[in-house]
């Protein structure tokens, strides 16, 4: 891993523009119909965008009776000789009609057109971040903080649909605006075009300059704000603990002071975007001053009349409009950069844990079998060579039931987490029914087992939906699993029975309550192996037991693994493995390690002197 979006918070942009740029391609791909039907009416619209100083000129031409023919690229067009002036007059105002209307229609569809392809891309992005950002092992999380993550997957993503809502994909329509006009310009006069076109170069240099200052102070405003959004997010998060240790005044000031080097970084945005208007404002005078200038003075010796003065005029302006623009939207184009490129950083995240390749999928075992567990030499260390587990060689028969037993920290989760492929051991293997689990497919593997957590995750939903977490169940069975958990007469006590709705984190149950919850949803998967991670922590001592007769059943023909503090829990089981800092110290009946007198037998002792 070369770096992380916790670990670097202001690491410098490193993708080039045209590589960023081209992660969208295969997102624009999908939409191609669209957007070349919007590229065809580019070309229409700006040639009539540039027709209409010509027609304008002619306009003032014929009024102060010039001549009025003029030649294309060496082709003499003459169309108003022929006629009277009213007719002359009618004439241009009917062609001037025809290219307004001509901009108004192809404008406005082919705005309409790039925005919705627009916003068909920024929904692609948003669903191919969740399914990648949710495919992620839990290694990432624990180095991302929330709010960080948060931020990327919403404001990032939003700046990058910004980009095609505020018309700012444009750009590609003033770019090539301004090369009709240049071309029209040089049709007309080389003079007056050369003038314009010389103008045109440093201004691009100043546009440059100014963007690429824009985008750094644009990345880090993005970064403080990640910072001042994690913030945010642990505040809410833990905001108990934020009242009750009256933590207010000291969070309020961190948040300050983030929120401070947030809107610094904003300013310095901001002076970089309004530089660029200011330049652009100042040039486009300059630009029509020269024309007036050197115009008056070929008109002056008879070389420009006044109606190619006028239209050069109207062209100056014209000229620097697209790139005015261009200016108003590269704000928003830069954003964009920047959100691609802090987007592409978490599609770039690799995805740790992986299922085998599609020849690997045959290894699959026949669920009936019970479920053999067998660590063989496992190591595993959360940061680079910490072991938390060392040397772990055990094995669990099907059907065994199986306690871990250790002080507070001796790695008892670590080993589920490993069982189940949250994480991978740093060395050795893990086998299920002598497959190595990182044969099987991850959707089998954690199918075969349930998972039954201290604190019981509920989704916001009803109870229903939290039993059956997204799979297809009947409500007979969902009541069945309740019933055979001992969990049935909890839920039916609450208000609207199975149907009662639960809130975000569940926060209106009791912690006992979703772990009830929890039971049930094991239950109903009918898994070969049942791990139960402190799962009766939070009952008192009466739904406990109501629970322990459940379980009883529950464990029958399966394998289990079961962690408990209580040790009078798990006297029954029929292997007890004691773990003391990560390494298997003890390991036999509750009888055995008693007679044998080791660290068993002492917090055993402890506890019953407590009780
Ligand atoms: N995500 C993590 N990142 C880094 N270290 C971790 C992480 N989770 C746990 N640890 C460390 O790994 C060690 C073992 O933790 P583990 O949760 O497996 O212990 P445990 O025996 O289940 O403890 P408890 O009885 O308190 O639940 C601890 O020292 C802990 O500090």
């Amino acid at each position: 891993m070369t770096h992380s979006l916790a670990d670097q918070p202001n690491r410098r942009p490193k993708e080039t523009d045209w590589r960023l740029f081209l992660r969208l391609v295969p997102y624009a791909k999908k939409n191609m119909r669209l957007l070349l039907l919007s590229m065809v009416f580019l070309v229409p619209s700006a040639i009539a965008n540039a027709m209409q100083p010509i027609l304008i000129g002619q306009t003032v031409s014929l009024l102060k009776r010039e001549p009025t023919s003029w030649s294309f690229f060496s082709i003499e067009i003459d169309f108003l000789s022929s006629r009277s002036l009213t007719e002359g007059l009618n004439f241009l105002a009917g062609l001037l009609l025809i290219t307004i209307l001509t901009r108004l229609i192809l404008d406005g569809t082919q705005s309409y057109l790039v925005q919705k392809v627009g916003q068909r891309i920024t929904a692609d992005i948003r669903n191919d971040l969740f399914d990648h950002v949710t495919s992620l092992g839990v290694r990432f999380f624990d180095r991302t903080p929330v709010g960080r993550l948060i931020t990327r997957l919403t404001s990032d993503v939003e700046a990058l649909g910004e980009v095609f809502s505020t018309g700012a994909i444009g750009v590609v329509n003033d770019l090539f605006s301004i090369l009709v006009i240049t071309g029209f310009m040089f049709a007309r006069q080389w003079q007056l075009a050369t003038l314009l076109v010389l103008l045109l170069l440093p201004v691009t240099g100043l546009i440059i300059y100014f963007q690429q200052q824009y985008r750094k102070a644009n990345y880090k405003a993005r970064e403080e704000l990640s910072s001042l959004n994690s913030m945010l997010q642990e505040n809410i998060t833990g905001i108990s603990v934020v009242q009750l240790f009256r933590r207010e005044q000291f969070n309020g000031g961190l948040f300050r002071t983030v929120n401070k080097r947030y809107i610094h970084e904003v300013d310095r945005t901001i002076f970089h975007d309004s530089a660029v208007s200011a330049t652009l404002e100042w040039i486009s005078l300059v630009a029509i001053s020269g024309v007036l200038g050197v115009g008056s003075w070929l008109v002056m010796n008879r070389q420009l009349d006044f109606g190619l003065l006028s239209t050069f005029i109207l062209f100056a302006q014209r000229l620097f409009d697209p790139l005015r623009q261009f200016a108003e939207k590269f704000t928003a184009i830069q954003a964009g950069f920047t959100a691609v490129e802090r987007v592409s950083d978490i599609m770039n995240e690799p995805i740790e844990i992986r299922d085998p390749e599609k020849s690997h999928k045959g290894t699959s075992i026949t669920p009936t079998t019970p479920g053999e567990i067998r660590f063989e030499h496992v190591w595993f260390a959360y940061k680079q060579d910490d072991y938390v587990l060392k040397d772990l060689d055990f094995t669990i028969r099907p059907g065994e039931k199986v306690a871990l037993v250790g002080p507070t920290g001796a790695g008892k989760s670590s080993i589920i987490r490993l069982l189940s492929r949250l994480y991978e051991p740093t060395n050795g293997r893990i086998l299920l029914d002598g497959v190595d689990i990182r044969q099987l497919p991850q959707a089998e593997l954690r199918r075969r087992m349930a998972i039954i957590l201290q604190d019981g995750f509920l989704f916001a939903g009803d109870v229903k939906s939290n039993i059956t977490l997204g799979e297809t169940y009947t409500f007979d069975q969902i009541r069945s699993a309740a019933e055979a958990t001992n969990v049935a007469s909890l839920i039916e006590r609450l208000p609207q029975g199975y149907n009662t709705m639960l809130r975000e984190r569940g926060t209106n149950l009791s912690g006992g309550q979703k772990q009830l919850l929890a039971f049930a949803r094991a239950a109903i998967r009918d898994p070969q192996i049942l791990v139960l991670d402190e799962a009766t922590a939070n009952l008192d001592v009466g739904t406990e037991s109501l629970i322990q007769e459940a379980l009883e059943r529950l464990l029958e023909d399966r394998s289990a693994i079961i962690i408990a503090h209580r040790l009078s829990t798990i006297r029954n089981v029929d292997r007890i493995l004691v773990l003391k800092r990560g390494q298997l110290v003890e390991s036999g009946s509750h009888e055995e390690l008693l007679s044998q007198g080791g660290l068993y037998a002492s917090l055993y002792q402890l506890q019953m002197l407590e009780s």
